[in-house]
């Protein structure tokens, strides 16, 4: 890998790999990339969007972007997906070459109501049965303070996307706000001098910017895990080590051809490759056609039975177009 982030003048090369991530710190993806890159070993550096963290790779500023791809109750990542697109080839490089798992359990930030922060927590009625939800769903944690004095929340899309049942049990009807990060939401709350936002961040963002845990463990599957893309510009032929590994490819078929995705599809079952997600996104340029992602088990890098390149060369013929966006060690269960 490329060194680029010169720590001193001296001839001995001492710089070290920048590594992006969408930040603020204390983000999860923050957390996520922690998880993979020993502290002292890389420079981290917090970047404002996930636009950024792609555009820093591509141009060679860091050696190695983290983004989040999905999560396990709210689906796709789809500004992530939306990048991958490249509908104009602004990252033509861009390749996923690791991925990580992290377990999300979110926390309520925010300031305890002045007045009551000994006043017990008081429900909403949306777990009380009614004629047209006989059968309401419960959260799995109640607030540990009064959440009375709270008019907005602020998240990031997918956090709100993934603490649906506490929102609606007992922040029902209080405006969100979409921010670009957890980490920013609390940021943000913490300069709410009104004390009356409230953001939906990790336990971390509370310690690190000094704000309250109204509620934690707010996610509404115990089982909340995000998935993360570690991305490199070109190719890394080492990326793949383990007998288990992953691709990722994006491609384009004629809307009026019947059965063209059946026949990309059919490439990988004849040869024998298990798909591991699909997604799609807009083409942008005729409204209702797609730009299709396939994710299967095997590598394009080391593909010792051939199947992995024989499906490549075999789709070819059913595309308008194609990407391989990457291969890589595949990391769940580990
Ligand atoms: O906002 C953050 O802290 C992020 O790192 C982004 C992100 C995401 O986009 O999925 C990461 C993990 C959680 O699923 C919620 C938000």
């Amino acid at each position: 890998m490329a060194p680029h982030n010169k720590l001193s003048n001296s001839n001995e090369d001492t710089s070290i790999p920048v590594v992006s991530f969408l930040g603020p710190v204390s983000s999860y993806t923050h957390q996520a990339a922690l998880g993979c890159f020993e502290a002292d070993r890389y420079d981290y550096r917090p970047e404002t969007t996930i636009t950024d963290v792609f555009e820093a790779v591509q141009c060679g500023e860091s050696e190695l972007g983290v983004v989040p791809f999905e999560n396990s109750t709210n689906g796709a990542v789809v500004f992530t997906l939306e990048l991958l697109a490249d509908r104009h080839n602004r990252y033509p490089d861009i390749t996923v070459c690791s991925e990580a798992y992290l377990d999300v359990s979110h926390c309520l930030l925010g300031r305890k109501c002045a007045k009551s922060t000994t006043e017990s927590p008081v429900m909403s009625g949306a777990c009380t049965p009614t004629m047209s939800s006989p059968d309401p769903l419960k959260p799995r944690t109640s607030p540990l303070y009064s959440l009375k004095h709270i008019k907005r929340i602020l998240s990031h899309p997918q956090a709100f996307g993934q603490c649906e049942t506490f929102l609606g049990a007992y922040l029902k009807g209080v405006e969100r706000i979409d921010v670009s990060s957890t980490s920013r939401a609390a940021e943000m709350v913490k300069e709410d001098t009104t004390g009356t936002s409230a953001a939906i961040a990790s336990k971390l963002a509370a310690e690190i910017h000094d704000i309250d845990v109204l509620a934690q463990g707010i996610e509404d599957r115990e089982d909340n895990t995000t998935r993360f893309f570690i991305l490199r510009k070109g190719t890394d032929a080492s990326a793949c080590k383990s007998s288990k590994t992953k691709t990722l490819i994006s491609f384009t078929i004629d809307h009026r051809a019947p059965g063209a995705l059946a026949s990309v599809l059919q490439c990988f079952q004849v040869n024998a490759l298990n798909l591991t997600s699909i997604n799609s996104r807009p083409t942008k340029v005729v409204p209702f056609q797609y730009i299709f992602f396939v994710e299967f088990e095997g590598s394009k890098l080391r593909d010792p039975t051939g199947r992995v390149n024989k499906a490549l060369s075999t789709l070819t013929q059913y595309v308008q177009s194609w990407r391989w966006l990457g291969s890589w060690d595949d990391k769940l269960g580990r």
